[in-house]
């Protein structure tokens, strides 16, 4: 129909979401706004801590604009963090030089039934403002380019607000899994309540798509995979189905490996994220052809640039010719990426 080109399904990242294989994908990079950018470390340096900065609407929205204003990315992401929702739950959250997020742990049983899941919303209002003035900047900048919005995984979320910080095995968080499961679910019901509630906010302040950020999913045996993982995720998609019906969503269980199927075809996901790890070829054959599927040049290779860059790249688009499709890495961009490697990448993508 003539008339749907000028409805948000013109977006090239709405129809691949949609089911359709567009070609050239559309594309976006994890963490696109970031320190590989100097005007971002201007910004940064303005705001103070990165707190701050995630919760001043104008600079926040001026940093998620970035990337899109040098690249013309046909996605653009919500300048935020996944803990800022235990942020907003009350639990104190800083990001040390160096080091990472640090958040107060979670010492006991009493400081998880304290959480209430329903202060979230309010308290992300500034966060809900930059939204808004996001969309608003597509609109007049960029029409083509969808607004992403996200959370992290109730897992991953947890992981971190049992631990404190950033770990390689994250021991208080799985251990609670096991010792004592009932506490760990209520932490997760917790979280899933919060999650839903702040995604369905930002839809309504005006995100077009959603992403669930699940970074330490690969470390799970795979019944607790489907516990921790597959079934929160689930019962915030029935929420957005509810609440926020035809809004796509993006998962992203990290390092899954072949539990990537399961997450597929039960989480209630539109599309699936794959980590660096996971060999395209194999997704293609283990998610429905109907779905959309994201990723997952390494970041190194987008470091390295020249030929290396353009095999890498070459061997993804291969794969994931003739079905819906989203270019991005297979983890966030880092700060050591010269800014013009991603214009070459993004010239190599739009001769695909
Ligand atoms: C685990 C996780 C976090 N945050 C996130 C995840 C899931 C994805 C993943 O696995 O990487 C998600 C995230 N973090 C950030 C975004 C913004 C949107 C984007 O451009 O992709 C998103 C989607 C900004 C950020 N989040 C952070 C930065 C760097 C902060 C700075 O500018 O100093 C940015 C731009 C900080 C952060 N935040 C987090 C860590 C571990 C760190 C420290 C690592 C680092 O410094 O790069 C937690």
């Amino acid at each position: 129909m003539e008339a749907d080109r000028t409805t948000p399904q013109a977006k090239p990242l709405l129809r691949a979401l949609a089911g359709e294989a567009v070609w050239p994908p559309p594309a976006w990079l994890m963490r696109q706004a970031g320190r590989y950018l100097p005007e971002y470390r201007e910004v940064r340096a303005q705001a103070g801590d990165f707190v701050s900065l995630c919760t001043n609407p104008q600079l926040a929205a001026e940093v998620t604009l970035q990337p899109i204003r040098r690249y013309g990315m046909e996605a653009s992401i919500l300048f935020s963090d996944i803990l800022m929702v235990p942020w907003a739950l009350g639990q104190p959250l800083r990001f040390a030089e160096g080091e990472g997020p640090l958040l107060e742990p979670l010492r006991d049983a009493d400081a998880i039934a304290a959480l209430d899941p329903s202060v979230v919303v309010a308290r992300s209002a500034p966060i809900m403002e930059t939204v808004a003035r996001v969309r608003e900047g597509l609109a007049a900048e960029a029409p083509r380019t969808t607004l992403i919005g996200f959370a992290g995984g109730c897992f991953t979320v947890a992981c971190y607000m049992l631990e404190g910080k950033g770990s390689k095995e994250f021991p208080a968080a799985r251990g609670l899994a096991y010792a004592d499961p009932a506490l760990f679910g209520r932490l997760i019901r917790t979280l899933q309540e919060a999650t839903a509630e702040y995604l369905v906010a930002q839809v309504e302040a005006g995100a077009e798509s959603l992403m669930i950020f699940d970074s330490w999913a690969g470390m799970l045996s795979p019944g607790q995979f489907r516990r921790w993982v597959i079934e929160p995720t689930a019962s915030i998609l029935r929420t957005l189905r509810r609440r926020c019906p035809g809004i796509p969503v993006i998962g992203f269980p990290r390092l899954a490996g072949p539990l990537l199927a399961d997450y597929a075809a039960r989480a209630g996901v539109d599309a699936v994220a794959m980590d660096t790890s996971m060999d395209p070829r194999w997704a293609a054959q283990a998610v429905p052809e109907t779905m959309a599927l994201q990723g997952n040049l390494d970041p190194l290779a987008l470091v390295a640039g020249g030929a290396a860059l353009e095999a890498e790249t070459r061997s993804i688009l291969a794969a994931m010719r003739g079905r819906p499709y989203i270019f991005n890495l297979g983890h966030g961009i880092v700060p050591q990426t010269p800014p013009e490697h991603v214009t070459s990448l993004m010239r190599l993508l739009r001769s695909a």
